[in-house]
């Protein structure tokens, strides 16, 4: 049997003393893509950030790669993308600069880049489809080029557990299918995913298991149902306006 990479049981999360997560369970073992799914405000994001340690549960247990998180210290192995989230923050590093960063576990600080580490980084630059914009600023990007940025940066570190909260969101179609060809190729060497999702998108075909979110808790955990987004009820798309309407590849 596959082990367990992430294992939350009866998670329960309070923000501003009102209940979000109201008892979750939901495990995801080595080499399986799952996608949380469910209508704005349901949980996921704060499911996600629990996950990775940023959201203190009020009750119940999360572990990785079968430690618990108040133990777990193997953080090289998670990549975490969290949503909307953008690179530049006013520095003018390049995109090449950007991801590279997300080697320094590997390479330690002001070491040289190994042969690796670079091929590591034009690799991650290539996933995400932005090997023409690599010694570009970051700041000259789009808001769904950043994010793919911070998608490179993590890759980059060749985690075994990805974590991305709506990757897709306000991303153009072409780029979707460009970026699911490359999850495709980091799910082939074993590695796990685990992430939001509003649509399936081109992405439908790589994923396992589609859990489903109701207002903090699972109203479904198996196959995706067709249309996958009939489970979750209309979505609002308040928060994805003017994102990179013009697409990735310009
Ligand atoms: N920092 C916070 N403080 C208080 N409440 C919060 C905080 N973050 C989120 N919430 C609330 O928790 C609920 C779940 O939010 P969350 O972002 O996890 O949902 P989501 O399913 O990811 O939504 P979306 O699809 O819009 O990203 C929402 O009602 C939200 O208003």
């Amino acid at each position: 049997m596959r082990s367990p990479v992430v294992d939350v049981r009866g998670l329960r999360v309070e923000l501003d003393e009102r209940p979000v997560l109201r008892g979750i369970d939901l495990r995801v073992v080595e080499g399986e893509v799952v996608t949380l799914l469910g209508a704005n405000g349901s949980g996921k994001s704060t499911l996600v950030r629990a996950i990775v340690g940023l959201v203190k549960p009020a009750a119940g247990e999360v572990a990785l790669f079968g430690a618990p998180l108040a133990s777990f210290r193997a953080w090289r192995r998670i990549g975490y993308v969290p949503q909307r989230a953008t690179a530049a923050a006013g520095v003018p590093a390049t995109v090449r600069e950007v991801v590279a960063a997300g080697r320094l576990a590997h390479r330690g600080l002001f070491r040289p880049a190994r042969r690796a580490d670079r091929d590591a980084v034009d690799h991650a630059i290539e996933l995400v489809g932005l090997s023409d914009h690599a010694g570009h600023s970051v700041a000259t990007l789009s808001g769904g080029q950043q994010q793919r940025v911070l998608i490179a940066r993590a890759a980059a570190a060749e985690p075994d557990l990805l974590v991305l909260d709506e990757p897709n969101a306000g991303v153009d179609q072409r780029s979707q299918e460009a970026f699911a060809r490359a999850l495709r190729t980091f799910v082939a060497s074993g590695r796990t995913v685990l992430l939001v999702l509003h649509e399936m998108g081109p992405l439908a075909p790589l994923v396992d298991r589609g859990v489903v979110l109701d207002s903090g808790q699972v109203v479904h955990d198996g196959p995706l149902p067709a249309p996958a987004m009939s489970l979750t009820g209309p979505v609002d798309h308040h928060d994805h306006h003017g994102d990179d309407e013009a697409g990735l590849f310009g």
